[in-house]
């Protein structure tokens, strides 16, 4: 079955209609991690699919832009893509850390504000906080630099250590200025005012966008769902795609009650890639 088979809603037929008519003006938006990514237990692990890099190649010559939203430093989801010095991936951008820091491949730099000192505050912190929460085996903190993701994945109930974590996380975090974003068994405590859903608007008014497609699989990606669904009642074709997990965890059901068309993890994501390629093309 094809995409356009696929899509349960009439807004995502319109939305796939309209990023065929005019792919030019087309911006394709990808999340990194469960969307291009298969989801791992050990997040410095986490590579593309190899199908990610292929795929991308063969699509970006034939739309406006394509665009990679996500948590991670930008330079870090580069890296993990596989996506630097790579040939026919020259317009390629990276939105790291929400918005906060952008990465593109014409130049290989990052561009980025420094962090604010609440960072630096709860790295200190949260050691502690940790210990005093007998937090148990298994916890992993990921240092982002601009931000720290407090992951359960590793622990014995990581549904249950999450839940219990976060409110003294989310103080911890308020107390120095910042934020809880929760995902997908991962508790981080990033700085406030910039989400996926502005740092997609503000790359779609960059490139004068017209139809946009955006694939995400976990809660931080709903701001970009949303941004797309505003344009959308402003007469701007969308299509919103929702990467399932294929870990056996349930899906993010926040997400995937939103999207017009849900396919299997990294690998669907992949097939629908080289399948609006070829379309394209044809
Ligand atoms: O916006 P994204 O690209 O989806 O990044 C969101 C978070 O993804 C990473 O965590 C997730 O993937 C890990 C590796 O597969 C997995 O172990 C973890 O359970 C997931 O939550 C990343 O480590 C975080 O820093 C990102 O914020």
């Amino acid at each position: 079955m094809g995409i356009a088979e696929q899509i349960t809603s009439q807004a995502g037929r319109t939305g796939l209609a309209g990023l065929l008519a005019d792919p030019g003006s087309a911006v394709v938006g990808l999340d990194f991690d469960g969307t291009l990514a298969p989801i791992v237990a050990d997040p410095a692990q986490a590579r593309a699919h190899p199908g990610v890099v292929p795929a991308l190649t063969a699509l970006a010559p034939l739309v406006g832009s394509v665009v990679i939203v996500t948590g991670r430093p930008a330079a870090t989801a580069a890296a993990h893509g596989g996506f630097a010095a790579t040939p026919g991936l020259e317009h390629l951008t990276v939105l790291g850390h929400y918005g906060a820091e952008r990465w593109d491949a014409r130049t290989g730099a990052v561009t980025a504000a420094p962090p604010p000192p609440g960072v630096a505050a709860v790295r200190a912190e949260l050691p502690l906080l940790l210990d005093d929460l007998e937090a148990p085996a298994g916890i992993f903190v990921e240092d982002k630099e601009r931000a720290l993701a407090v992951h359960t994945r590793r622990t014995d109930d990581p549904d249950g250590t999450l839940a219990r974590l976060r409110a003294p996380l989310t103080e911890l975090a308020g107390r120095h200025g910042l934020v809880v974003e929760p995902g997908r068994m991962v508790l981080e405590l990033r700085p406030p005012g910039v989400d996926k859903g502005v740092a997609l608007r503000k790359f779609l008014a960059e490139r004068d966008a017209g139809p946009v497609l955006f694939a995400g699989d976990d809660l931080g990606d709903l701001a970009a769902y949303e941004e797309v669904s505003q344009r959308r009642k402003h007469g701007h074709p969308g299509l919103l795609v929702c990467s399932g997990p294929v870990t056996g965890e349930a899906p993010v059901r926040e997400l995937a009650d939103r999207a017009d068309l849900v396919v299997a993890g990294p690998a669907g994501v992949v097939d629908l890639l080289n399948e609006l390629a070829s379309r394209l093309r044809a």
